[in-house]
C-alpha cells in the first residue's frame, strides 16, 4: 500500500509471530533484493485493550520507529475493511492512534483521518544534545538554518526555505539527519509557504532517504509553521502526488487527514523470511 506516494510492505503476523533480524527487514524493504518500500510494517496483535491492530514500522535500514503517518492511514483503512468499521484504534511503540474513514477519494478509496496524538516540543522529547529552545535549534547546513524540532513519536528537525526547488536535500539531508546534535538521529523536512495555509514540503526521513511523502513529517511542518507565524493551525501540505490536510488542535493533538492506495496483494517467499 501507499499514501500520496511514501509505500509500504504490509506483513500480517497477527496469527504467527515474526522475528525479523534488521537485515532481514533490509532485504525486504529492498527494491533489488526483495520487494522494495519505504517502510515496512508488520501487523501483530495489540496488547492495549481498545486497539484494533499493533502495528511495527521498520525503515529500510532496519531501525524501528514510533511513528508513520502515512502507514497508519493505509493500516486503519485495511483493519476497518477487515471489521466493516468506519473507526478503528492502531497502536504503535509511541502510543494509540485513533482513526476515521472520512469519505472516498478521486481515486475510489477512503480518505482516512488519524489523530496522531500531541506535537512534543520538549528538547527532552526529541531529543537532543543539550536543553534548546525547540523552536529555534543550533543545527544547520548552508541554506538550512534555524529549524523546529517536533517529535510525533518520532524526531523531525523542520526547516523553512524561500525556494524548495532550489535545495539539495539529496545532499544535505543525510549530513543533518546524522548531526550528533540529534543522538537518534532525525527527519529532516523543509518547508515553503505557498499560501495562507499552503505549505510545499520534502523531507529526507530518518533511515530512508527523500520520499514522496511524509505524514508525520507533514504534522510536525504545520505545528512548526504554527509556532513560527507561518500558517495559523491548519493547513495543507502539498505533496507530489496529491495533499495531506493537518490540524494542530487545541489539545496538542495533531490530526492527519489524506488518501491511501492499494498496489497490490500477494505473499513473501519463505527465503524472505527465514
Ligand atoms: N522515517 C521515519 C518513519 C517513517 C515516517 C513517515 N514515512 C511517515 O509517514 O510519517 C522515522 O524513522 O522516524
Amino acid at each position: 500500500m501507499h499514501g500520496l506516494g511514501n509505500d509500504f510492505v504490509i506483513l500480517d503476523a497477527r496469527s504467527h509471530a515474526l522475528a525479523l533480524t534488521p537485515a532481514r527487514r533490509r532485504t525486504i524493504a529492498d527494491r533489488c533484493l526483495g520487494v522494495g518500500c519505504d517502510q515496512l510494517i508488520v501487523l501483530e496483535q495489540p496488547t492495549e485493550r481498545d486497539a484494533d491492530v499493533f502495528m511495527r514500522i521498520y525503515n529500510p535500514d532496519g531501525s524501528e520507529a514510533g511513528a508513520c503517518g502515512n502507514a497508519t492511514r493505509c493500516v486503519a483503512s485495511l483493519v476497518m475493511d477487515e471489521r466493516k468499521a468506519d473507526r478503528v484504534t492502531v497502536q504503535t511503540i509511541a502510543g494509540l492512534l485513533e482513526s476515521q474513514k472520512m469519505g472516498t477519494g478521486t481515486n475510489g478509496l477512503p480518505v482516512i483521518s488519524v489523530d496522531m496524538g500531541p506535537a512534543r516540543l520538549d528538547w527532552r522529547e526529541i531529543p537532543v544534545r543539550e536543553a534548546c529552545d525547540t523552536n529555534h535549534m543550533p543545527v544547520g547546513l548552508g541554506p538550512l538554518q534555524d529549524p523546529v524540532g517536533t517529535n510525533m513519536g518520532n524526531p523531525h528537525a523542520t526547516f523553512f526555505v524561500e525556494d524548495l526547488a532550489a535545495i539539495p536535500l539529496e545532499e544535505l539531508g543525510p549530513k543533518l539527519e546524522h548531526d550528533p546534535f540529534f543522538p537518534e538521529r532525525a527527519n529532516i523536512g523543509v518547508a515553503q509557504r505557498v499560501g495562507e495555509a499552503r505549505l510545499r514540503l520534502r523531507v529526507w526521513e530518518r533511515g530512508a532517504g527523500v520520499t514522496l511523502a511524509c505524514g508525520s513529517g507533514a504534522c510536525a511542518a504545520v505545528v512548526a509553521a504554527s509556532r513560527r507565524g507561518l500558517v495559523d493551525r491548519k493547513a495543507e501540505i502539498i505533496l507530489e502526488h496529491g495533499s495531506l490536510t493537518i490540524e494542530w488542535l487545541r489539545d496538542n493533538h495533531v490530526l492527519m487527514t489524506g488518501g491511501i492506495s492499494v498496489a497490490f496483494k500477494g505473499e513473501l517467499d519463505r527465503s524472505l523470511l527465514s
